[in-house]
C-alpha cells in the first residue's frame, strides 16, 4: 500500500510540556485514521503539526510522493466566523483557487466543478445564499464542498460531525468513503466513540503521555481507553458490556 505520509519517532508538545513521544505512523493512501483522546491530550496539536503550523519536539515526517501543495483541511465549526460576507458558492470555490488563481475568474470549467462539489455535498440549491443564513449542518456541507475542491491526497477533518444531525453525518460519511475509494488518506479528529469509528480503519489514541496507533479494534480496547485517561473504569465496563456478553456467550457454546 502506498504511504502518503510516514511519521517516525515523533514527540509533540510545547516548552515544558511533552504530550507524547516515540510515535511512528504510516498513513496509507485509501485509509481513514481516527484521532481520539481526552480533552487536552493533544489532538489539535497533532493537527497543527500535520498542517505544518508547528514543529515537532522530535521526530521526522516523510512524504514519499513529495509534500502535497495543499492538505485538505476542515477546521472545527466553532472556529468559523459565519458573519463573513460571502455566498455559499464563493466559499466553496476558495477550495479550488490553486486551479484557477486567486484573483482570476473561475471560467466555465471552474464553475462546473464548484457546482458539482455543491451538488455532491447536497447544497446546490443553496449556492447563492449568504453564509450567515445557513444552519450549522448546511455550513458544514459548504465546508465539505470546499475540501472536495481542494482535491488533496491527505484530508484532515477536525471534529466534522460535532454539530450535525444523523442524516447530514451519513451524507458526509459517504463523501469520506468516496475520498477513501479514490485513494486519498483521511485523518479525522473525533470526539466520542461513535458510529463514525465503524468507518475508520485505523485509530490514534492520545492521552496519559502516550500515543497508540494501529487498527481500530486493536487500539480502542477498554484497557487502553482507561489507561490513557479517555474513559473511567465504570464507563468502559458500561460501554463494552455488549462485547463482554458476546464473549461470555461464545464461551458457553
Ligand atoms: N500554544 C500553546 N502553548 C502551550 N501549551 C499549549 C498550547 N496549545 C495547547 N497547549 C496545551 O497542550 C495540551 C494539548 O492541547 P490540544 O489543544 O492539542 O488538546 P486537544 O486534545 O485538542 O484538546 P480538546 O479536546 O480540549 O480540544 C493542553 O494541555 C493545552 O493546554
Amino acid at each position: 500500500m502506498t504511504n502518503v505520509l510516514e511519521i517516525r519517532n515523533l514527540a509533540l508538545g510545547y516548552p515544558g510540556l511533552t504530550l507524547f513521544k516515540h510515535l511512528s505512523v504510516d498513513i496509507h493512501a485509501g485509509t481513514t485514521l481516527a484521532v481520539i483522546g481526552a480533552n487536552g491530550s493533544g489532538k489539535s496539536t497533532f493537527v497543527k503539526m500535520l498542517l505544518g503550523l508547528m514543529d515537532p519536539l522530535a521526530g521526522r515526517l516523510t512524504w514519499p510522493s513529495g509534500r502535497p501543495d495543499e492538505i485538505g483541511y476542515l477546521a472545527q465549526l466553532t472556529e468559523f466566523d459565519r458573519r463573513f460576507p460571502i455566498r455559499v458558492r464563493d466559499l466553496a470555490a476558495m477550495g479550488a483557487w490553486r486551479g484557477f488563481g486567486l484573483w482570476s475568474g473561475l471560467g466555465r470549467a471552474g464553475r462546473d466543478r464548484v457546482a458539482a462539489a455543491l451538488d455532491e455535498a447536497g447544497i446546490l440549491d443553496l449556492a447563492d445564499r449568504s453564509l450567515h443564513t445557513l444552519s450549522g449542518g448546511q455550513l458544514q456541507r459548504t465546508l465539505f464542498a470546499r475540501v472536495i475542491l481542494q482535491d488533496a491526497p491527505l484530508i484532515l477533518l477536525d471534529e466534522p460531525f460535532a454539530a450535525v444531525d444523523q442524516s447530514t453525518e451519513a451524507h458526509l460519511l459517504s463523501i469520506i468513503k468516496r475520498w477513501r475509494e479514490e485513494g486519498r488518506a483521511v485523518v479525522l479528529v473525533v470526539h466520542d466513540l461513535s458510529s463514525v469509528l465503524d468507518h475508520c480503519s485505523h485509530a490514534l489514541l492520545l492521552g496519559g503521555g502516550t500515543a497508540t496507533h494501529g487498527p481500530v479494534d486493536e487500539v480502542l480496547t477498554p484497557d487502553r481507553l482507561v489507561s490513557q485517561g479517555y474513559l473511567s473504569e465504570s464507563q468502559a465496563a458500561w460501554m463494552f458490556r455488549g462485547q463482554a456478553n458476546a464473549q461470555e456467550n461464545r464461551a458457553h457454546v
